[in-house]
């Protein structure tokens, strides 16, 4: 595996954005594959030295313009990428594993390689710790860092049929002639022992989130280009970001999206709509479309099965007081969680459904019936419609699963919240009940959505909460106890 090519160390040293896009460029664009390790320590290096409290005397000293960076010099990212190298071929004897393609064996072993030269304990949630920068530099890496690191190291090794799976919460890796191989590479959560080496389950955590019903982000060198750029971290503290760190990450998607290395990376997508809603470039589409074609990418190329391409929009119409449309995202996104098992590595997404229900929601329930405005969001029935849906869909994630969701600090802002409409608006919502002896989940394979024997969910959406004359299928018993209660109370 080359390092830099000429052209690339033509561009050394690197004081500004325009130079780092340059040079990914490059390496985007060229026949042969981008290398993963190269880039990774040179964006790496440039987050840290604008982020880590260590350069604050810096910072405060230099003239900073909007495009300017600390210089980095060739000769410091040659000896990074060299002794990123040693590592793994030092440490690999290729004489035990025949090419051309990767067998369990040698992803496991480049996974312990990594995972064996790690500092013992750290904070593995800190910010920075997801680039080469900081494995070499300070042997620390985040678990999407570690899952990195492997892909770099395999592709240093020769081996280019290893790439970065991703699900909206974990990464693991794909391998094999005909790329049907799964491994665990690193860990993920607090106190779950890892599952390094294994095939991906196809047990109970099949059926949960983190694992998104086998429809992860396989990615190619360029979306893994595309991963590390989407995992550039600006933040420099809890309320501020390191504005060229964020120039930075919004000029290298925009180069990738050009290229079409986003078309299925939905959550890259969101990342580029959210730094695009903070600082628009200029002859560029709106964020809001951004948002829409991760939510199209999902539902072309993973079955519909993401659920954060509709926080991402949600979380855009709610900032922008789109309170209609926010409940459309959010009940959207509930239709995408109803399919699935809640485990107990699904925590990520259960504080996501969380604050909306029980933060988001009520406040924008407290806003609206302030003010008396006809056309305010508590006169419309689709808004109900919507909270209903949204509601439905985590009764029934709960539904068939071994760990409970709702607990009773739900209860109280989803009865304050539909106890807002009033008996007109909701009678405009037709809803029809399944019959008692029509089983909510089929047990017949009739969904191809979890393709084992023993317990199905079905794969339509579990209900439509509509305005009338619009067919409506099954709901949850206690949506349909609550709207009961609702019309008796009122
Ligand atoms: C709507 C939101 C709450 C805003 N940010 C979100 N994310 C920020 C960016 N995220 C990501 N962005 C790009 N690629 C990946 S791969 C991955 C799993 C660990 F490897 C996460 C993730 C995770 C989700 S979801």
């Amino acid at each position: 595996m080359a390092g830099f090519r000429e052209i690339d160390k033509a561009l050394f040293p690197i004081k500004n954005i325009p130079t780092v896009v340059h040079l990914f460029k490059n390496q985007l664009e060229n026949s042969t594959e981008p290398n993963l390790a190269l880039l990774s320590i040179v964006v790496g290096a440039i987050e840290n030295s604008l982020t880590c409290r260590s350069n604050i005397s810096f910072q405060i000293s230099e003239p900073v313009e909007p495009s300017s960076l600390p210089i980095l010099e060739l000769q410091a990212v040659e000896e990074m990428y060299s002794k990123f190298h040693n590592i793994i071929k030092g440490a690999v004897d290729l004489k035990n594993y025949a090419k051309p393609f990767a067998t369990r064996d040698l992803v496991k072993k480049v996974s312990d390689v990594i995972w064996n030269s790690l500092t013992r304990s750290y904070y593995k949630d800190r910010a920075h710790l997801q680039s080469l920068y900081s494995y070499l530099n300070g042997s620390k890496l985040d678990c999407f860092g570690v899952a990195f690191a492997v892909v770099a190291g395999c592709q240093v090794l020769g081996f280019s049929d290893v790439h970065l799976a991703l699900s909206e919460d974990h990464a693991w890796v794909v391998f094999g002639e005909y790329s049907n191989q799964t491994a665990e590479v690193t860990w993920h959560g607090k106190g779950n022992e890892d599952k390094r080496g294994q095939e991906i389950g196809r047990g109970v955590s099949a059926r949960s989130w983190l694992y998104v019903n086998n429809k992860p982000v396989i990615c190619t060198r360029h979306m893994e280009v595309a991963a590390l750029v989407s995992a550039i971290n600006p933040s420099l503290n809890a309320t501020h970001d390191a504005f060229e760190v964020g120039l930075l990450q919004q000029e290298l998607l925009w180069l990738l999206y050009d290229l079409g290395h986003l078309k299925k990376y939905p959550m890259a997508l969101g990342n580029l709509g959210d730094l695009e809603e903070i600082a628009p470039k200029d002859g560029r589409v709106q964020c809001i479309s951004l948002f829409n074609e991760a939510i199209q990418s999902a539902r072309s190329y993973y079955n519909n099965q993401h659920v954060y391409p509709y926080t991402y929009q949600g979380g855009y119409f709610y900032r922008h007081k789109m309170y209609k449309e926010a409940f459309e995202s959010w009940a959207n996104a509930s239709d995408v969680i109803r399919l699935y098992n809640y485990s107990r590595d699904d925590e990520e997404i259960y504080k996501e459904f969380l604050e909306i229900a029980n933060e988001l929601i009520p406040h924008i329930m407290k806003v609206e019936s302030s003010g008396f405005s006809s056309n305010s969001i508590l006169k419309k029935p689709e808004c109900f419609a919507n909270l209903l849906r949204f509601y439905d869909g985590i009764c029934q994630w709960e539904e068939g699963s071994a760990t409970p969701v709702l607990h009773i600090g739900w209860a109280k802002p989803l009865v304050n919240t539909i106890s807002k409409f009033d008996s007109d608006v909701r009678a405009q919502v037709n809803i029809i009940c399944a019959d008692s002896d029509e089983d909510k989940h089929s047990k017949e394979t009739n969904g191809n959505f979890f393709n084992n024997n023993n317990y199905e969910k079905e794969n339509t959406a579990g209900a439509k909460f509509e305005e009338k004359d619009q067919s409506t299928s099954n709901v949850h018993p206690s949506i349909e106890a609550l709207t009961a209660a609702c019309s008796e109370k009122l």
